[in-house]
């Protein structure tokens, strides 16, 4: 039998499950299919697990920086036991999640989403049929199509490895290759990053990603650009990456070289969706090629970052598209981190972009050797700003520093509010924070 619903949502991640707890304040009725962990990619294999490996880095990483400064002695990570750390938080996400959906009113079915012939949806043995569909499916790690690819890790068998390996290589230099590598140097594994260009991080300002590269490297990161892996072979128990001119023995071999948008088990055909190679093409409403199927989060094919918080902003538009507003979908300023020691930060207009010209003035600052940063010794913070001379407002920033998460964000509220320079140094702000060294940054 059929099951009817106001709205059928493919993918129960970030953004699927946020739009089926607000569309349940709306009173309407609601399914969520999802085929894997409820709660998606960020809880589950992503941004959250990641961040709380990446605690080993950050606490050896102080103590480090610190020796001699009045603190003596080392620390190392225990990998198992910071893993275990992790699943405390990670196994029981699933389940809340689903209990929360459930709790909210919301039909689940742990089924994989599949537009029939007949338009409509099979989630296992169930027929779905809904007045509107969101496709919220997300993305999946990219795996490089040569020979021995079989040999792959992904990100997820990363955050999830029993033992970390003595020798780990991350082929794509991105922010999943850049944050995972931070994280096994700090656990004591020798690290390669091989990248096919001399542009890792291509998005943010190249000269502060180079300033990273030189910190990373120093701290043991064997970075090999220009570099192509044409085949992986297995050695015993190694793995022989090897192209022209390059061969690199290893004990794992993890592809960061992108994701991709899962669009092709959908039957999108079915339904006349249509995609491209970055994912479901939506107009500025959402609205897919068929105008009863819409499409949000990292699925559809965009040039924005395919972010968490910008998930779960498509997902506050479509719940007001559905309870009657009309408007078209505006971005806010989208800042994006890479995480690390140092972290890496941008919002806004790229500082590589601006040049300090008649409209823009372009703002270095070395603050290596402030408070806030000398205080754990922080071996490398620098920052630039982009300000519109006229507005005189921040228009975008590029932030490299333990701290960058901070300070990123409050540039991102100073250019949202269009806040101007001065009324932004008339607040009174708790000191000594990196908060208040935003003062001296503009
Ligand atoms: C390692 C890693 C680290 C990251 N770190 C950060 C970070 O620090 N900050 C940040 O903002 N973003 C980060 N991201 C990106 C972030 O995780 C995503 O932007 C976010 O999860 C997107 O949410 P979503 O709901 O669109 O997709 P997802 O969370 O991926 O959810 C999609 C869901 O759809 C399900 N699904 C797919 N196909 C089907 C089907 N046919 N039927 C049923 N269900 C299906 C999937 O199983 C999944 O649960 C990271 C990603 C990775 C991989
Ligand atoms: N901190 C965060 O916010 C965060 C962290 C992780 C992931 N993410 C999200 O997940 C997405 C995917 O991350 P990602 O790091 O996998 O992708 P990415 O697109 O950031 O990086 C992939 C990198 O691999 C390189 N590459 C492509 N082909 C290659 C090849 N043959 N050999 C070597 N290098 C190659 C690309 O040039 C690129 O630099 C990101 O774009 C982002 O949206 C965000």
């Amino acid at each position: 039998m059929t099951k009817q619903y106001d709205v059928v949502i493919l993918g129960g991640g970030v953004a699927g499950g946020s739009l089926a707890h607000s569309l349940r304040r709306q009173h309407k009725t609601v399914a969520v299919v999802e085929d894997n962990l409820f709660g998606g990619t960020c809880p589950n294999r992503g941004c959250d697990p990641k961040k709380i490996l990446m605690s080993g880095l950050e606490v050896t990483q102080v103590v480090s920086d610190m020796q001699g400064n009045g603190i003596t002695g080392s620390v190392s990570v225990n990998w198992p036991d910071l893993m275990r750390h992790k699943r405390q938080y990670t196994n029981p996400i699933s389940d809340a999640t689903r209990n929360g959906l459930i709790s909210d009113g919301v039909d689940t079915y742990h089924e994989h989403a599949h537009f029939n012939s007949d338009g409509l949806l099979d989630a296992g043995n169930q027929i779905l049929a809904g007045k509107q569909y969101v496709i919220a499916t997300g993305q999946r790690p990219a795996i490089l199509a040569i020979p021995g690819s079989q040999f792959f890790k992904t990100s997820t068998d990363f955050l999830n490895l029993d033992n970390l390996p003595k020798d780990v290589t991350f082929v794509g230099g991105g922010y999943i290759g850049f944050e995972l590598a931070g994280i096994a140097r700090a656990a004591g594994a020798t690290v390669h990053l091989v990248h096919h260009n001399n542009r890792p991080l291509k998005q943010f300002d190249q000269q502060l990603v180079y300033e990273e590269i030189k910190r990373l490297s120093k701290l043991g990161v064997d970075f090999h650009l220009n570099t192509d892996v044409e085949k992986i072979t297995q050695v015993g128990e190694q793995f022989v990456l090897s192209g022209e001119k390059f061969r690199l023995p290893t004990d794992m071999v993890f592809c960061t070289a992108g994701r991709i948008p899962n669009v092709d088990t959908l039957g999108l055909e079915n339904v006349g969706v249509k995609v491209d190679q970055h994912g479901v093409i939506v107009d500025d409403h959402l609205k897919t090629s068929n105008p009863n199927i819409f499409a949000m989060g990292d699925v559809v094919s965009t040039k924005r970052p395919k972010l968490t918080p910008v998930a779960g902003f498509e997902a506050g538009y479509l719940a007001s598209y559905f309870n009657g507003a009309t408007d078209p979908i505006q971005f806010k300023a989208i800042p994006t981190i890479v995480f690390g020691q140092p972290s890496l930060g941008q919002v806004g207009l790229p500082s590589s972009v601006a040049t300090d010209d008649s409209r823009y003035m372009l703002i270095t600052n070395d603050m290596t050797k402030w408070y806030s940063y000398h205080r754990l010794n922080e071996p490398l913070a620098k920052a630039k700003v982009v300000i519109d001379r006229d507005a005189e407002t921040v228009v975008g920033a590029t932030v490299l520093s333990n701290h960058a998460d901070y300070l990123i964000n409050i540039l991102t509220m100073m250019i949202d509010q269009q806040m101007k320079i001065g009324d932004f140094n008339q607040q009174i702000l708790a000191y000594p924070t990196v908060a208040s060294d935003v003062q001296y940054l503009i």
